[in-house]
């Protein structure tokens, strides 16, 4: 999926420091929002370069298969790790492909750790990886790609913003 033109991207300077939460996105996303009324709550961590890490508890609404997690509810993760990292470059993203591998089933209960990290960048186009795993890094549950797009927040959402749900402390983009 890396393309022979890939070149190697800086960590911005301001960027979240190594062991501190990356920004919150905004109180209301599914992915991140600690005020969603239903979604993953992810914190993703700045790790060192460019790298990040993030832990979510896999709890029985995210059951798929009996005892499992959910297929999409992975996804849906590995896509709020993946798409937070270009933050560490201060470049807002979205999703332009995301493809996954799902090694092992990962049973409810559990907790889900991710490290992610950004491979480089070519224009606008940020590649990402990730692995995730239950506590042994040497043994991973999935694993995943993705390019994420940079984007000019204001005109990106500029059609969208009167359908914003927003909650009583509302923040971010
Ligand atoms: C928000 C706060 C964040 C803060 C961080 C918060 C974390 C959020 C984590 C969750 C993120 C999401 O879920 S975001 C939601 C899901 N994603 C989306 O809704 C995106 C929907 N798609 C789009 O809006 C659009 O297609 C864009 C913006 C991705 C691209 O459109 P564009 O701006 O017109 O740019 P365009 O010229 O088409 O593409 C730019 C370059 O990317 C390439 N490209 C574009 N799409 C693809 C693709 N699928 N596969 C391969 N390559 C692609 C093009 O070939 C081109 O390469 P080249 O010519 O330069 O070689």
């Amino acid at each position: 999926m890396l393309p022979a033109d890939i070149e190697p991207v800086i960590r911005d300077p301001k960027a979240t420091p190594p062991g501190h939460r990356i920004d919150l996105h905004h109180s209301m996303c599914f992915g991140c929002g600690s005020e969603a009324p239903v979604g993953l709550r992810i914190e993703v961590i700045a790790g060192e370069g460019l790298t990040v890490t993030a832990a979510m508890k896999v709890e029985d609404w995210m059951q798929g298969g009996p005892g499992v997690i959910h297929g999409g509810v992975l996804s849906a993760a590995f896509d709020e790790v993946m798409g937070t990292s270009p933050l560490l470059l201060r470049k807002p993203v979205v999703t332009g492909h995301l493809e996954i591998d799902y090694a092992k089933p990962i049973p409810l209960g559990s907790t889900v750790h991710f490290t992610g990290e950004i491979l480089g960048g070519v224009r606008r186009k940020v590649y990402t990886r990730c692995v995730a795993h239950l506590g042994d890094p040497a043994n991973p549950v999935a694993a995943a790609h993705a390019l994420f797009i940079a984007i000019d927040l204001e005109k990106h959402f500029s059609g969208y913003r009167e359908r914003a749900v927003h909650s009583q402390h509302q923040n971010g983009a």
